[in-house]
């Protein structure tokens, strides 16, 4: 039985996960509609600048995995639900994610850790996201402390993308303040609409991030990656 629909803006796949807790994995992307934040250097802006609203869809939970069913057959066992921010999502995410498991999917979701879902605690691999300055948005901490609170460190990771010396900081100060939580670093890429091959850009990026994680005891713990598919398929969109 299901309880609403899910605002939809593009689903594609099987792709390969470019980043963070489940990098490298096959998975399937459903792409929700609407954010509650707008990060300066967001690589999804079309999910909320209205620059794509003739492109949402409103779809039952059992209609979107028909579409993913539809889009790949059996060839995967993984969706990954990324945004906008999933997390504006109530009941009806709930009765999708219930519907892929009961499939046998496994289930990854992005959100940036600015709402709490009870759902979050069904999802496989969960990547809370809190943005750095660069971003131009502030962290609600009190929010932050009481979704982490509620997580079984275990079953989450926190990501924080990193553009310059601020945003490091940044992301010391959020590892520092949940020290059981696994972290990742992810590399921002400053131009998430630049033609043809990025990868010698995000690379020193990557050399550079590198270098303030190696010379910095107090991030001895963090794993610090690209994202992956922007390496090796540029600003490609639908991958
Ligand atoms: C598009 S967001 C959607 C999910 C959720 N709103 C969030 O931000 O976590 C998915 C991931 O892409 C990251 N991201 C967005 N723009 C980026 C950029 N220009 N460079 C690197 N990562 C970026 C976000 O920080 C987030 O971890
Ligand atoms: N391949 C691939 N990996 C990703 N990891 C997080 C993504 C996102 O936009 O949430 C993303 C994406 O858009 N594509
Ligand atoms: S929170 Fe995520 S989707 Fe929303 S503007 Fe920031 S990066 Fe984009
Ligand atoms: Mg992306």
């Amino acid at each position: 039985m299901s309880r609403g629909k899910i605002p939809v803006i593009e689903t594609f796949g099987p792709t390969i996960q470019g980043e963070g807790m489940v990098i490298g994995r096959k998975t399937m992307f459903v792409r929700t509609a609407g954010c509650d934040y707008r990060c300066k250097w967001c690589d999804s802006a079309f999910t909320w600048d209205g620059s794509e609203k003739h492109r949402i869809r409103m779809m039952e939970p059992a209609e979107l995995f028909e579409e993913l069913i539809q889009l790949a057959g059996n060839n995967f066992d993984h969706v990954t639900i990324s945004g906008g921010n999933p997390a504006l999502i109530g009941e009806a995410m709930n009765d999708f994610i219930m519907l892929l498991q009961e499939h046998g999917m496994k289930i990854g979701l992005e959100t940036q850790g600015s709402k709490w879902q009870d759902w979050f605690l069904l999802v496989d691999d969960l990547t809370i996201s809190p943005k750095p300055p660069s971003s131009g948005m502030e962290t609600n901490f009190e929010i932050l402390d009481e979704i982490i609170a509620r997580l079984n460190p275990a079953a989450f990771s926190l990501k924080v993308v990193v553009f310059d010396d601020h945003d490091f900081a940044y992301a010391k100060k959020v590892h520092k303040r949940y020290p059981a939580a696994n972290f990742y670093l992810s590399v921002g890429n400053a131009n998430p609409n630049e033609k043809g091959d990025i990868s010698s850009r995000l690379l020193k990026s990557l050399d550079w991030l590198w270098g303030k994680v190696i010379e910095d005891p107090e991030m001895n713990n963090v794993k610090a990656l690209p994202q992956l598919h922007a390496l090796v398929w540029a600003n490609k969109r639908g991958v």
